[in-house]
């Protein structure tokens, strides 16, 4: 693997579907890091599925879950890629911050809702009574906050994303790839 002794690992967040898992095993396989899905992290520690997970033990249980396993990850050279409500949890967070630059995948609010589709399906993490677009203004300034780097997606393709991160990169970093 690839070592870059200036950028040890890169964290992805943002809203449900804004492409974390997609564009990260792109920016993984460009970079020569590993990709780490925690959503898998998750479901491989727990034994469970994440819809299991929140069926069992509530949102609010989830939440718990995915602050501690993400407040757990020790990994190196590698892309990061939490759920989108990774930013509820402030040991997480912190914790992310601390080994990783934090990427903010910004998406609008209609492609957001254009690419979702099912939230049931995809099992958001979305309070009774609370609309798609409640949950983005909610979370929209915990995305800001915690972004170290913001790339606006709109109009460009998951490779194109991954064009610009990597220039981003290259030129805070001085990444040779
Ligand atoms: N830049 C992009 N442009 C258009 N569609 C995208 C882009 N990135 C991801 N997608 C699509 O959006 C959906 C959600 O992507 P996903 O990687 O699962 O997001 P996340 O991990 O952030 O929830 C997928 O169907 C994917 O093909
Ligand atoms: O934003 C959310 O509330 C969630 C996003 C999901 O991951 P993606 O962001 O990868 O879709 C998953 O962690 C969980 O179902 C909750
Ligand atoms: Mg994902």
């Amino acid at each position: 693997m690839r070592r870059n002794q200036n950028l040890d690992n890169i964290t992805l967040i943002g809203m449900p579907a804004s492409g974390k898992s997609t564009v990260g095993v792109l920016l993984a396989k460009r970079l020569g890091y590993s990709f780490v899905d925690v959503d898998i992290v998750i479901q491989e520690q727990e034994g469970r599925l994440l819809k299991e997970i929140i069926a069992e033990e509530g949102q609010e249980g989830f939440l718990r879950v995915e602050n501690r396993v993400n407040a757990e990850l020790s990994v190196h050279n590698s892309v990061i890629a939490p759920g989108g409500s990774v930013i509820y949890g402030t040991e997480a967070m912190e914790h992310l911050k601390k080994i990783s630059t934090v990427v903010y995948l910004k998406l609008s609010y209609e492609a957001v809702e254009e690419r979702l589709g099912n939230l049931t399906d995809r099992g958001v993490v979305l309070k009774d009574g609370m609309t798609l677009k409640d949950l983005y203004e909610e979370r929209i300034p915990y995305y800001e906050q915690y972004a170290d780097i913001t790339v606006d997606e709109t109009g460009i393709d998951a490779g194109g994303i991954v064009d610009a991160l990597r220039s981003i990169l290259e030129e805070r970093f001085g990444l040779e790839t």
